[in-house]
């Protein structure tokens, strides 16, 4: 693979806009995006629904024009530079494009020959354990095969850059971890990948870093583990109103009708008290759970609102 990107960025977004229709139907789904893909990295691309994750990669694969804003793909014009771009960059759309009538292997073949340089399709049928579906028609597949079909073609040109919109969803839990397992040798290809995801568990597994985008706008980035610091840890029980609010560093009490929550700004501090207070009034914490802050509790945050800040925030660089 030939990999001369350096140590700029392979994507660079710039203030990036994008609107649906116009006039009084105008739609702004993407608000100002910045967004730096590091060369060899995986980068996720989290979100919301309609959060304007798609939207964006759309422009970045050059198939929508921006509204406004700067894009630079391996350092060319997504556009203007298209060919280019896609002799080296492998797009996984979120819907399959290929036609029902052709066999597995019959549409690999016919996609081999529109690449440059590709891997031999015999390889991708391994890599995304198709043999034994290669004589199958396109239309007789699940929604998981289909899904390993467009991810081979997506890799078989060996690309640079590769971007996978929702590569995992439809798939069960054994064969989204194959991909996965796939995703991470693609890095140490060389490859560079910007990847969009539902999944919480499948960006903190693959990441080297993560972009969480809402309402169009990108409103966390970092490491999972950068992201997360700052947010309380969580101390919860089965519904107990007479727990005390004031143990050492707890910031709320939440009261649901199926379970107390503390959050924690000092987790084995708190836990401590708790343990206390339990162990002297003889209380018995049913279903007690205790957890450090994690990328859900982030995303659940800024999902309903709850993100204490709302505004874009570089917290890899802090
Ligand atoms: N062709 C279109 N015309 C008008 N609005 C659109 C169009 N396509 C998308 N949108 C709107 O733009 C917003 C962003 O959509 P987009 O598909 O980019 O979000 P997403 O983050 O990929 O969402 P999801 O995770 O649900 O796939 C949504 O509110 C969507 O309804």
């Amino acid at each position: 693979m030939n990999n001369d990107s350096g140590s700029k960025p392979a994507v660079r977004v710039r203030g990036l806009r994008r609107t649906y229709g116009t006039g009084h139907d105008a739609y702004e789904a993407v608000r100002g995006v910045d967004l730096d893909v590091p060369a060899g990295s995986i980068t996720a691309l989290l979100g919301t629904n309609g959060a304007g994750k798609t939207s964006t990669l759309e422009v970045l694969e050059g198939l929508a024009p921006a509204s406004a804003g700067e894009v630079s793909v391996l350092g060319l014009h997504p556009v203007s530079d298209r060919a280019e771009i896609r002799r080296r960059t492998g797009v996984l759309l979120q819907r399959s494009g290929f036609s029902g009538d052709l066999t597995v292997r019959e549409t690999l073949r016919q996609w081999s020959g529109t690449l440059t340089n590709p891997r031999p399709v015999d390889e991708m049928l391994g890599l995304l354990s198709l043999e034994d579906r290669a004589d199958v028609r396109m239309l007789a597949l699940s929604g998981g095969e289909t899904r390993r079909v467009d991810l081979a073609s997506a890799l078989m040109g060996d690309p640079e850059l590769v971007i996978l919109d929702e590569p995992t969803t439809g798939l069960d839990p054994e064969s989204r971890r194959e991909v996965w397992r796939l995703v991470d040798g693609l890095r140490e290809r060389g490859a560079t990948v910007l990847i969009t995801t539902h999944y919480l568990e499948e960006a903190e597994t693959l990441a080297d870093r993560l972009e969480i985008m809402h309402a169009g706008q990108i409103v966390r980035s970092g490491t999972p583990t950068e992201i997360a610091k700052g947010h309380p840890s969580t101390i919860s029980f089965a519904p107990r109103p007479d727990v005390p609010e004031d143990l050492l560093g707890v910031r709320r009490v939440i009261h649901e009708h199926n379970r107390t929550t503390l959050e924690t700004s000092a987790l084995q501090d708190s836990l401590t008290e708790l343990m206390a207070w339990a162990q002297h009034n003889e209380v018995r914490l049913e279903d007690l759970d205790a957890r450090s802050p994690s990328l859900e509790s982030v995303f659940l945050a800024i999902a309903d609102g709850r993100d204490p800040d709302p505004s874009p925030l570089e917290v890899g660089s802090l």
